[in-house]
Order: C-alpha cells, then structure tokens, then sequence
C-alpha cells in the first residue's frame, strides 16, 4: 500500500442490465458505445438523424431492436433523460453536449461527453473481454491510444483459457455453496480457504479440463475430506510423473549432446592439423 493515494478514478463493473440509458448521437463514436454498453445487457435509446448514422450504428440498429430503440430525429429537451440510469454524448455539437451534461447533473444521471472529458462523471476504456473475464485499460484520460496499445500487449501475455477457466471455478464455486450451504462464518471461511488454495495450486488451464463429473469428485474427494486439496493428477487432468519423461533430462540431454559435438569437432581440427 502506498501513502500517496489519489489523483485516479474508481474502476467497477458498472451493471446496466435491464437498465435505461441514453446515447445521443449515432457517429463512429456511438456505435462504440453501443458496442461497449450492450455487452452489459441494458436497454438503449439511440437519439440522432438518419443523415448523420455511422452504418456501424445502423448496424446495431436493425440487428438489435431487442434491446435499442431508435429515434430518428434531434435531441428535443430534458423529458428525452425520463427513467435514463445513464446518459453518453457522442456528438460534433460540444454546446449541446454541455448542456446535456448539465442537464443530467440536476437529475443526478452519470453522464459522459466523448468530446468534454473534464465534465465526464467516468470514462470508458480500453477493454479485453473472455467470457467473464473483463479487463479495463484506463489511462484516466491521458492517453487514450496508448491504453489500447497497452491492451495489445496484455493480450499477448494471455493464453487465451483464462475465461474458460474462470466459467468452470465458477460453476465449481456453485457447486461447493451447495454442498455447503451457508453465509459468512466458519462455514464461509473454511469454504474461502479452500477455493483459495485449489486455485493457488491448480495451474489456471487445468480448470479448463473439469467437467460436471470431476467436479463432484473433486467436492467429494477433496472438500468432504476435512477441506484436502486434491492434485490435477489425481483427476487425469495432468500426468503422472511417471508416464511422462523426467522433465529435467531433456535439457541435460541436449547438453550431452552439445558436449559430445565439441569433443568431436575439436579431435578432427587436431588430426586436420596433425596431417598437415
Ligand atoms: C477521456 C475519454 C472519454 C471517453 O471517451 O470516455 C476520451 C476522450 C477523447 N479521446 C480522443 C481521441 C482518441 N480516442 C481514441 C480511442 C479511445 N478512447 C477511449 C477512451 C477515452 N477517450 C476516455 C479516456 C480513456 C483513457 O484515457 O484511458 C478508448 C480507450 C475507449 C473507448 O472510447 O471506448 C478508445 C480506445 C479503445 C481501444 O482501442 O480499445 C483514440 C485512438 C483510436 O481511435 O485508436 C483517439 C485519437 C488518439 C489520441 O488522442 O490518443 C479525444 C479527442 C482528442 C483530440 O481532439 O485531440 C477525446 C476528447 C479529449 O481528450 O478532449
Ligand atoms: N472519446 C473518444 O474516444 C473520442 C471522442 N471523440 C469526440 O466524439 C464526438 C463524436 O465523434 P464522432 O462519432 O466521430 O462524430 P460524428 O460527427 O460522426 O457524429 C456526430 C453525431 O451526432 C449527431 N447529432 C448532431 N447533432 C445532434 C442533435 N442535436 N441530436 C442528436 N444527434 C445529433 C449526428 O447526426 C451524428 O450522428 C466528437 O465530438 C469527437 O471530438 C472523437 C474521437 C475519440
């Protein structure tokens, strides 16, 4: 922990689901918006011109009337911020993004103006997503290009499992609140403890490997036996040592090898040399 706290922002899973929000404007800017917000399940209502769609923003339209509804015309007063959890300007017109901005301030509606970031209540950023995994790049509005380069090299460092693995320890967590039912406590504690450990010990792609079977066998031989944490061996999920070769004599081999060739090499420069 450091002394020196402050100067960022607050960084939550913001949930929308079933919620109302407001984007006004339908440029290249909203149709990221609506990408970004749809992936939380609200319901959106899109306010600009047929003129001035971005056909991304069109695309979203016609593909999910589920959850937006469009209006084609202009921004028409405060009443458009009616039952809005959230409104977002994207818009070329800053005096009417102040003014929405204002507007939603009164009612106490978190907003955000893609053109005024200093009036914004949060930012948006870049984003990783692998099923329930979701990781936010902000560079609190420093440098918005260079948070999407740093999420290219997160990327990279990532297997690609990571959201596989995170559904399945879900699904077991499931599991092990049922079998031992429960809130807070000693109960909860020891159930803590135990996801705690299994996830520490357990490599996170072998939790890509359990299935609804394993699961169960994994509760009844590891939780049910005085909280054990069994190994991925024990489920044929990694193999036995001694099926496999002794990871440390590949190396060692190679080694032999090399040694092996230069000894050689070094014998035929003498006789070369000797013949001469
Ligand atoms: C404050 C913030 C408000 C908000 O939008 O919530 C904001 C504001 C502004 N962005 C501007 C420009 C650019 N924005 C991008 C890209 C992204 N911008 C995003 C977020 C944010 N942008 C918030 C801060 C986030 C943070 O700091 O971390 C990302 C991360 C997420 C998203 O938009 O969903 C997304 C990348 C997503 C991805 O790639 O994954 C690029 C690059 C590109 O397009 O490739 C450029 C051009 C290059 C550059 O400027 O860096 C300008 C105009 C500046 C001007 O006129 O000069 C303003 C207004 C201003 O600064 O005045
Ligand atoms: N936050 C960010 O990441 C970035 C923000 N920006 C800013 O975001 C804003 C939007 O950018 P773009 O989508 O590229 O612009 P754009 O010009 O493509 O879109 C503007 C949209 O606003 C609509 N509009 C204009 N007046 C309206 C009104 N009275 N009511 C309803 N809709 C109205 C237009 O019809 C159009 O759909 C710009 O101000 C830009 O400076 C730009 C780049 C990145």
């Amino acid at each position: 922990m450091t002394d020196d706290i402050g100067g960022g922002s607050l960084l939550v899973a913001w949930q929308l689901k079933e919620k109302r929000i407001l984007i006004v404007g339908g440029g290249e800017i909203a149709s990221q918006r609506i990408q970004s917000t749809l992936v939380a399940d609200p319901y959106i209502t899109v306010l600009a011109p047929q003129s001035g769609l971005h056909p991304r923003t069109r695309h979203f339209i016609e593909t999910r009337d589920d959850r937006i509804t469009y209006h084609d015309r202009t921004f028409q007063g405060a009443g458009e911020l009616e039952g809005m959890a959230m409104a977002l300007t994207a818009l070329d017109d800053n005096d009417l993004s102040r003014e929405i901005v204002g507007m939603c301030r009164e009612r106490r509606i978190p907003v955000n103006a893609a053109d005024i970031p200093d009036l914004c209540d949060f930012y948006f950023g870049a984003q990783i997503r692998d099923g329930p995994l979701q990781i936010m790049i902000s560079t609190n509005g420093n440098g918005p290009r260079m948070a999407s380069l740093i999420k290219s090299r997160l990327q990279k460092g990532l297997s690609g499992q990571e959201g596989n693995a995170i559904v399945k320890v879900g699904q077991l967590r499931n599991k092990l609140k049922e079998r031992a039912p429960g809130v807070g406590g000693d109960v909860g504690r020891q159930r803590m403890k135990w996801m705690t450990t299994l996830c520490n010990q357990w490599e996170m792609e072998d939790f890509t490997a359990l299935d609804d079977i394993t699961m169960d066998k994994l509760l009844s031989e590891g939780w049910d036996q005085g909280g054990r944490v069994p190994s991925p061996v024990d489920f044929g999920i990694r193999p036995r040592k001694d099926t496999i070769a002794n990871p440390y004599s590949i190396p060692l081999l190679h080694s032999a090898v090399a040694f092996a060739a230069g000894v050689l090499a070094t014998t035929l420069l003498f006789l070369y040399r000797g013949k001469k």
